[in-house]
């Protein structure tokens, strides 16, 4: 049998913004595949590309050269439609967390669900509820984002984006506005959720107190990957 394909396959991405003159490359020749269930965490300098390479692999972005697999299907070339039904399969956790004020944490939830064929409202409500208690916001499931604190928030929409165990997982700084104590939670709770559910999960972060729960992790400089290491785990 042939090896289980990695969940992300890069080959010799490049990259450019703008037109003509003011044509600038921003991603030199990435190469990196990611597997199944993996954490990897993406660092680097600001405008050294993570974001630009974050929205390629969500789909949020045509990819303009090299190849880019996803879930075993091609990006580069793909249709707007074939990118928006890929998208339906990733969880994306973003620092400004994107919640709808007038809805409550649990409505919030439960709209990624609703999105989705085939799932009935009362089932919805209790997924959502289900995951809500999850991220520990059992008390919670009724308020509204503006009454809760910017770690609660980002536990909404961390359970928002798992709801639907999607096999992927994109997360950009999803700490940058926590103090260390919420931050290190909110990213405890992703990593425990991903490796109950088998998602991997690829975080940007500027977060150094965070390094510890990734399984790899990977450098940007100047749009050029400069590290890409396996951390070797402590535990036993
Ligand atoms: N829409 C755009 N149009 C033109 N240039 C852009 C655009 N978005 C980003 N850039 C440029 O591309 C480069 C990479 O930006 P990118 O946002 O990917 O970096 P980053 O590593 O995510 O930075 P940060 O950590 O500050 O978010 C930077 O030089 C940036 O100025």
């Amino acid at each position: 049998m042939s090896q289980v394909e990695p969940v992300i396959a890069i080959e010799n991405i490049n990259h450019y913004y703008g037109k003509g003159n003011l044509r600038k490359q921003v991603l030199f020749d990435i190469n990196l595949n990611i597997d199944a269930g993996e954490i990897v965490i993406m660092t680097g300098p600001s405008g050294s590309g993570k974001t630009t390479l974050l929205s390629l692999i969500g789909c949020l972005r045509s990819v303009q050269e090299g190849s880019m697999r996803l879930l075993g299907q091609e990006l580069n070339g793909a249709s707007e439609q074939k990118l928006i039904q890929m998208r339906r399969q990733i969880g994306y956790i973003f620092q400004a967390h994107n919640l709808l004020g007038f809805l409550t944490a649990r409505q919030n939830v439960q709209m990624s669900i609703e999105l989705k064929d085939g799932v009935s409202k009362k089932e919805a409500e209790a997924k959502s509820a289900a995951m809500l208690e999850a991220v520990g916001l059992k008390e919670r499931i009724n308020y509204y984002p503006d009454n809760l604190s910017g770690g609660q928030k980002q536990r909404i929409a961390i359970a928002r984006a798992l709801v639907n165990h999607p096999k992927l997982v994109l997360a950009d700084e999803p700490t940058a506005a926590l103090d260390k104590k919420s931050g290190r939670d909110v990213v405890e709770i992703m990593q425990r959720l991903a490796k109950e559910q088998g998602s991997t999960i690829l975080l940007v972060t500027h977060d150094n107190r965070i390094l510890d729960i990734a399984d790899r992790i990977v450098d940007m400089e100047d749009g050029y990957l400069t590290r890409n290491a396996e951390l070797t785990s402590t535990s036993s």
